[in-house]
């Protein structure tokens, strides 16, 4: 089964090699950003008749929440057009796409657990350009799986563990939003589910929740990873009011695995125990 990876130096990527390998999944390809940028239609052409891909996972992405409120034209190039250049080659050369959206589609105004059904509607540009880059990929593509997940962290890239486990060392204390409640995600569970789902053999194709299982604010979130890194920091619960940021982010967004679960048997780990797993490789 020939997998090729694209945005494979993020850090999905990164968690999707580091997970093939503990497999022995040898039949998978990372082409760097040169040789697998999404935004170039000939580049992918080739790119796909060289490797011949039966399943494609996209992780590339424009990924930077505030800075996409002030660059608009380049987030929406990568999220929605690359997304689009990559299910047309996939179109092109009958691969099975697998790409990867965010809980950032919803508002999140409402404490509701969001279903795959419950209607988009994000409030910033980052969450509007990867809906848009779902809707580009369901018009040219029928085999495709949309994973939405959120708040990935992981032992590689920049996210919030990594930033908080900095902060912690540089600072007596930190406030931390205590007012916005979703779900952590171990992008290492995340890569397993993906491999999973191709394993899995099914064609049931359309768009899934997956995050670890438990709900939790930042501000826990955060007390968490110091709990479990043995970090000495006050951390000071502040309100979304109080802490400002260029883009605005959903309150709740807590997303129903159940589909998810049911159509591939996947299990869930439970956000806290993924979390001090991810914890001890990096301390
Ligand atoms: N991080 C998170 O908290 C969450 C992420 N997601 C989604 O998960 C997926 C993976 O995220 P994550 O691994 O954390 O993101 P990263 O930002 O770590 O990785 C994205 C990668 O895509 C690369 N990239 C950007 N533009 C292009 C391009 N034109 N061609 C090829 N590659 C490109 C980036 O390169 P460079 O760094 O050089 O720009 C980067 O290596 C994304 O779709 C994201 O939207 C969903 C929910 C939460
Ligand atoms: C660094 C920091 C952040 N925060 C808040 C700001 C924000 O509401 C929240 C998370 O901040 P970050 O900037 O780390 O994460 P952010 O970029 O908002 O994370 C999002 O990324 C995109 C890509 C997604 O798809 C989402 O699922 C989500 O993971 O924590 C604090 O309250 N105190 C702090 O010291």
């Amino acid at each position: 089964m020939k997998i090729l990876v694209l945005g494979a130096s993020g850090q999905l990527g990164n968690c999707l090699r580091k997970v093939a390998e503990e497999n022995g999944n040898q039949d998978i390809s990372f082409p760097s950003e040169q040789e697998g940028n999404i935004l170039d239609l000939n580049l992918l052409d080739l790119l796909f008749i060289k490797e011949k891909p039966e399943f494609v996972i996209n992780c590339a992405a424009y990924t930077a929440v505030d800075k996409a409120e002030d660059d608009i034209e380049i987030c929406r190039k990568v999220n929605r057009d690359g997304a689009e250049n990559i299910a047309k080659a996939c179109l092109l050369y009958d691969a099975t796409l697998i790409h990867v959206s965010t809980d950032f589609v919803f508002g999140g105004n409402v404490p509701k657990i969001l279903s795959e059904t419950d209607p988009a509607k994000p409030e910033n540009v980052y969450g509007l350009t990867k809906l848009e880059g779902e809707a580009a990929i369901s018009n040219v593509l029928e085999k495709y799986f949309i994973l939405r997940t959120s708040w990935l962290y992981s032992e590689y890239g920049n996210n919030f563990v990594k930033t908080m486990l900095r902060l912690g060392n540089e600072r007596e204390q930190l406030g931390v939003i205590v007012d916005q409640t979703g779900s952590p995600t171990y992008a290492v569970d995340l890569a397993q589910a993906i491999f999973d789902i191709i394993g899995s053999g099914s064609n049931a194709y359309g768009i899934y929740h997956y995050s670890n299982e438990g709900v939790t604010s930042w501000f826990d979130f955060a007390k968490s990873i110091f709990d479990l890194s043995n970090t000495i920091v006050k951390v000071n619960p502040v309100k979304t009011s109080e802490y400002v940021t260029r883009a605005v982010r959903p309150a709740y967004s807590v997303m129903d695995k159940n589909k998810i679960k049911s159509t591939f048997g996947i299990q869930i780990p439970y956000w806290r125990e993924s979390l001090e797993a991810c914890i001890k490789k990096l301390i």
